[in-house]
């Protein structure tokens, strides 16, 4: 694909509405779920991003038939036809590694290439692994990959994460399903994405207790059959555009959202200023004319403020009346957009896990280069509220998850666009 950017210029309101999709970080997993059985799993409201295209192609290659339609697929993993996964795909998208849970439980082997480190930080999937071991598997690593075997299959046992891991919770549940005996993951993730991945489970005969809890409690199943889900809206670009709104200001409906997955969200950006109402449709966002208040916002697992929307959070206190101290617990490296929103006049000075954000009244357009997704758009919405124009480079992040960012934004008002580099 030819390099592209995104040149925004800013200084006007939003108004109109926008359609969320479905969620990024429910699809993935949903996706290495369709390799746990021979029927055909179903995925409606499924998002259009370059993620889910890896995903697909993915288990694709490990022998899944697909079928796609507009934000439909149907997958159909009759027969595994081979359990690696190579390198080359998995470089492209750490959430590769979801399917190793899988693949084990299906197939008692799997060779999945290590994700390795990415811009945010290290990342390393020792929970992931730990979990499958517990359950009777072998892990072997070598030549950056993992082979994991279990010839006689996986056995229930009681896993507790030391802390709380998205994906390892994801990764132990899937495998657990086709488990011999009961499974208990103890202090679990409660991501709303999570739940979405257990209710799809539900529905392909697993039995999974407390979901929705920080204990899941699996009695696995000798199989499980096909079914239809349609995936949760995206809890994470919905806070993206109602940040959007607080920077530019205006009156935006969010249509499909679903406020009860962000309610720390909107209880910041309320205490900010930023008015959020839920309506029948999903939830409005509003800022009139006054600067937003500084609020201190502090990243943690669900149902806390999510890391996904710290970046985003950044761009709004940069033109705060007022100072904001936001910090980072899940990632070591997430603050990569610091420089990037210096270059544009934001105050923003960085002290180990915590960033010290001073307010400025305008922030001023400039080029910048995008180094992971959030932060990406985060440089988005700081060309919302700059001054003149802002040129993003290296957009290719933006795709891996937001689908068709400029027409959104454009459709309520953005002077944004997509061009060749
Ligand atoms: C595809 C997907 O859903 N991605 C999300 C998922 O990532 P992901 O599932 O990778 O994030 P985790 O919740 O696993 O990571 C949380 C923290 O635990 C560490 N860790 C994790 C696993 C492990 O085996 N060992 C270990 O040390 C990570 O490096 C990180 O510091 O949750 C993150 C935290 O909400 C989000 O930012 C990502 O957008
Ligand atoms: C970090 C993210 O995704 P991933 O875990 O796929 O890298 C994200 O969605 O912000």
């Amino acid at each position: 694909m030819a390099l592209q950017r995104i040149v925004i210029r800013g200084g006007g309101e939003l108004h109109g509405e926008i359609p969320i999709s479905g969620a990024k970080n429910a699809a993935l997993p949903l996706v290495a779920a369709g390799l746990l059985t021979p029927g055909t799993l179903i995925l409606d409201n499924l998002p259009e991003l370059a993620d889910v295209g890896f995903m697909l192609g993915l288990v694709e290659q490990h022998g899944a038939a697909l079928a796609r339609g507009p934000r439909h697929v149907e997958i159909t993993a009759e027969r595994i036809t081979n359990t690696t996964a190579p390198y080359d795909l998995v470089r492209k998208m750490r959430a590769s590694v979801l399917v190793l849970g899988p693949l084990v439980a299906r197939m008692g082997e799997a060779k999945v290439s290590l994700p390795g480190g990415c811009a945010i930080g290290t990342r390393p999937v020792d929970l992931h692994l730990k979990g499958l071991e517990a359950m009777g598997a072998r892990i072997e690593l070598a030549d950056g990959y993992v082979h994991a075997t279990a010839p006689k299959g996986l056995k229930g046992t009681t896993i507790r994460f030391p802390f709380v891991s998205v994906g390892a919770t994801e990764n132990l549940l899937m495998a657990a399903t086709l488990a011999e005996g009961e499974t208990v993951l103890d202090n679990a993730a409660r991501e709303p994405e999570i739940t979405d991945l257990a209710r799809c489970l539900e529905a392909m005969g697993a039995d999974i207790a407390g979901i929705g809890t920080e204990r899941l409690i699996v009695r696995g199943q000798p199989a499980l059959h096909g079914a239809r889900y349609s995936i949760l809206p995206d809890r994470i670009e919905t806070g993206t555009y109602a940040m959007a709104v607080g920077v530019a200001g205006g009156r935006v409906e969010l249509v499909g959202a679903r406020p009860d997955t962000l309610e720390d969200v909107i209880d910041v950006l309320n205490r900010c200023g930023v008015e959020v109402t839920p309506t029948e449709r999903g939830m409005a966002v509003k800022r009139n004319g006054h600067r937003v208040a500084g609020v201190d916002v502090m990243t943690q697992p669900y149902p806390g403020f999510p890391t996904d929307l710290q970046a985003q959070m950044m761009v709004l206190m940069a033109t705060a009346d007022g100072a904001a101290m936001i910090t980072e617990t899940i990632f070591e490296n997430r603050f990569m957009h610091v420089p990037e929103l210096a270059r544009m006049g934001a105050n923003v000075t960085v002290h180990g896990a915590s960033a010290l954000v001073r307010g400025v009244p305008r922030l001023k357009g400039a080029p910048v280069m995008a180094t992971d997704l959030r932060a990406s758009i985060s440089l988005v919405l700081a060309g919302l509220a700059a001054e003149g124009e802002t040129v993003v480079n290296r957009i290719y992040h933006l795709d891996r998850g937001y689908e068709r960012v400029e027409e959104k934004l454009g459709a309520v008002g953005a002077r944004i666009q997509r061009v060749p580099e």
